[in-house]
């Protein structure tokens, strides 16, 4: 069977309602990097880009979002450094095992400053919202998966609930020029 992600290859169950959300933990067996994320996140999905965090043998990302005043680092601080401080998302990560703790857009006119970017099978809490969409697919083969496997990838991910597409959702799509067109005048404010 192809395997996508641990979290999403066996299926996934549903938010509870009234979550609020949990600790997230690196892999470092000891003192690990802990970040308390205090509500429920948004728009988790697939990520097939290169630049997102991905478990041992995973070809996909999960990540969602969560308001940036929700998160906090409650221990290993000190183990965080930024992926790539060019980036738009400041992914930090810890230096000893190269888990990805968060990400964080410090652009203000960013369409999604204001949240953090999270992968919250780092929790050992559930209840977490599930991926609803499959983001950045062709993307996969940038990280070396067969481009003849991409037929096979996008198949699984439909079956699997979660609509494949090669940059965001069209709703995220949408929400980012609706964002971009304001800023620019093209649509009033
Ligand atoms: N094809 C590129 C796509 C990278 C990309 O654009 N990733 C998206 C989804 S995470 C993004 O928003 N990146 C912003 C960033 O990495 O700062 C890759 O796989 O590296
Ligand atoms: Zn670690
Ligand atoms: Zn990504």
């Amino acid at each position: 069977m192809l395997k996508l992600h641990p979290s999403i290859d066996n299926g996934f169950p549903p938010a509870s309602p009234d979550f609020q959300g949990g600790t997230l933990k690196c892999k470092c067996a000891t003192s690990p990097v802990t970040v308390a994320v205090g509500a429920q996140t948004a728009h988790n999905h697939a990520c097939g880009c290169t630049k997102c965090w991905k478990p041992e043998g995973a070809i996909f990302s999960q990540v969602a979002v969560v308001g940036r005043d929700k998160l906090s680092v409650t221990s290993g601080s000190e183990k965080l450094q930024i992926v790539d401080p060019s980036a738009t998302i400041q992914r930090y990560a810890c230096k000893d095992c190269g888990t990805h703790m968060y990400g964080r857009i410090e652009n203000t006119k960013h369409p999604f400053y204001g949240l953090d970017f999270v992968h919250t099978e780092l929790s050992d809490e559930t209840g977490w919202s599930p991926p609803g969409f499959a983001a950045f697919v062709s993307s996969v083969i940038e990280s070396g998966v067969n481009p003849d496997k991409m037929s096979e990838i996008r198949t699984r991910l439909t079956e699997l609930g979660l609509p494949p597409y090669d940059c965001l959702s069209p709703a995220l799509m949408d929400a980012i020029a609706t964002h971009i067109a304001k800023q620019s005048g093209a649509l009033p404010a």
